[in-house]
């Protein structure tokens, strides 16, 4: 088994190693959502302390990012070293290895930020390059390497995409009034917020209520911005005709529905462009089953209450966002973001992992994970 360099108190790498790694996660960043079943990667080349080559992974089926950053660097590949954020890949996929391509190149020395949790990697490039006799650090800003593909790992790992919960609540833990009312719970800056989570994912999820009370769009609202499929999960297809969903042609609309709903209503959706599919259970693990197999690593929950004390209960979420508004709406029939889970102590409250708070404009943001099944590398 390969391992990280890394060690808890110790960085891994000099200054100028984790600033060209921190370039390599700037250059995986531009294909944002672009890249499921794949990982986002940032690859840079460096002789004499100067950049002679960049790349980055564009789309699945593209090549990889070492491999533009080689083109880039040209012939000057020869001594030089390589900063990539994810191991380099020894496997023939939908392209060739990446080990053999830097080895030909004559890269004298290769930077990596994680290893690849893909068992057709797993250690298996970096053992490669060291068998040609190639220098290879290991986990240079891992963290922030981990952070971004969390998604990708969590599919390699779970085969399943990772489940995102997002809500935004008042102080008095409502995410709307008694009749249903919710625009807006929280200011701009928190839901700029939401709209880069969108772009980063590659599927946001609602319940059919959340369609007829809010008529959301769904979208990243960001010129040039990735849009996730949106999704629909409805039983009853009891879905207005009209709707921004099927209105608007930012990005696609799925509905996902029990066999043989409504064949009325499923009409008028197919009219209008949408994609509908039958799941039978219709159930949180079924629908991310499903998104597994359609080679997604991110879904994002945006849904009301039951149906996210079902994907919580399902075990469809493993990461929760939490913004809080400093506002007090009261009643006691009011919406809460999380429906019944048959807790009846604290004890078994569930309480999240690795959490960090912080402030959005006049906002309160919660983020942190569900307890995992560990599973080592
Ligand atoms: N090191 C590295 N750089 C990239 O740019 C990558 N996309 C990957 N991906 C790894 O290879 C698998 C995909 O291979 P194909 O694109 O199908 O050839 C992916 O699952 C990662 O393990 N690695
Ligand atoms: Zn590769």
């Amino acid at each position: 088994m390969i391992k990280s360099d890394s060690h808890p108190q110790q960085k891994v790498g000099t200054e100028f190693d984790r600033a060209m790694m921190r370039r390599c996660l700037e250059l995986a960043r531009r294909a944002l959502g672009c890249t499921s079943p794949n990982p986002m990667v940032g690859a840079v080349i460096v002789k004499d302390g100067e950049i002679i080559g960049e790349g980055f992974h564009p789309r699945a089926g593209e090549p990889h990012a070492e491999v533009f950053a080689l083109k880039a660097a040209g012939a000057n590949a020869r001594g030089a070293t390589i900063y990539v954020s994810l191991e380099p890949c020894n496997h023939y996929g939908r392209t060739p290895p990446c080990s053999e391509a830097l080895i030909a190149a004559g890269v004298a020395k290769v930077v990596v930020g994680m290893v690849d949790p893909n068992p057709l990697v797993a250690g298996g490039g970096i053992a490669k390059l060291r068998a040609a006799g190639i220098e290879v650090i290991v986990g240079v800003e891992e963290e922030a390497c981990r952070k971004l593909n969390e998604g990708f790992i969590h599919r390699i790992l779970y085969k399943r995409p990772l489940g995102i919960l997002k809500y935004a609540m008042t102080l008095d833990g409502k995410i709307a009034t008694t009749t249903g009312h919710s625009a807006w719970v929280t200011n701009q800056e928190a839901r700029s917020v939401v709209h880069q989570l969108r772009a980063a994912c590659d599927a946001v999820i609602v319940g059919g209520n959340t369609v007829r009370l809010d008529n959301p769009h769904l979208t990243s609202r960001q010129q040039g911005a990735h849009n996730p499929l949106r999704i629909v999960m409805s039983r009853s297809l009891n879905l207005p005709a009209q709707a921004n969903l099927w209105k608007t042609e930012e990005a696609p609309t799925l509905v996902l529905t029990d066999v043989g709903a409504n064949p009325v209503s499923r009409k008028m959706l197919l009219k209008q462009g949408v994609e509908v599919i039958e799941l039978s259970p219709l159930t949180p693990e079924k629908v991310m089953a499903y998104l597994y197999d359609r080679g997604f690593c991110s879904v994002l929950w945006e849904c009301g209450g039951t149906l996210a004390a079902n994907a919580i209960a399902q075990g469809s979420v493993q990461k929760i966002l939490a913004f809080i508004a400093p506002k007090i709406i009261g009643g006691s029939n009011a919406p809460t973001p999380v429906g019944d889970l048959g807790l009846t102590t604290m004890t078994e409250a569930l309480s999240l992992e690795r959490v960090e708070v912080r402030v959005v404009g006049a906002d309160c943001l919660i983020e942190g994970y569900l307890p995992q099944k560990v599973i080592n590398l």
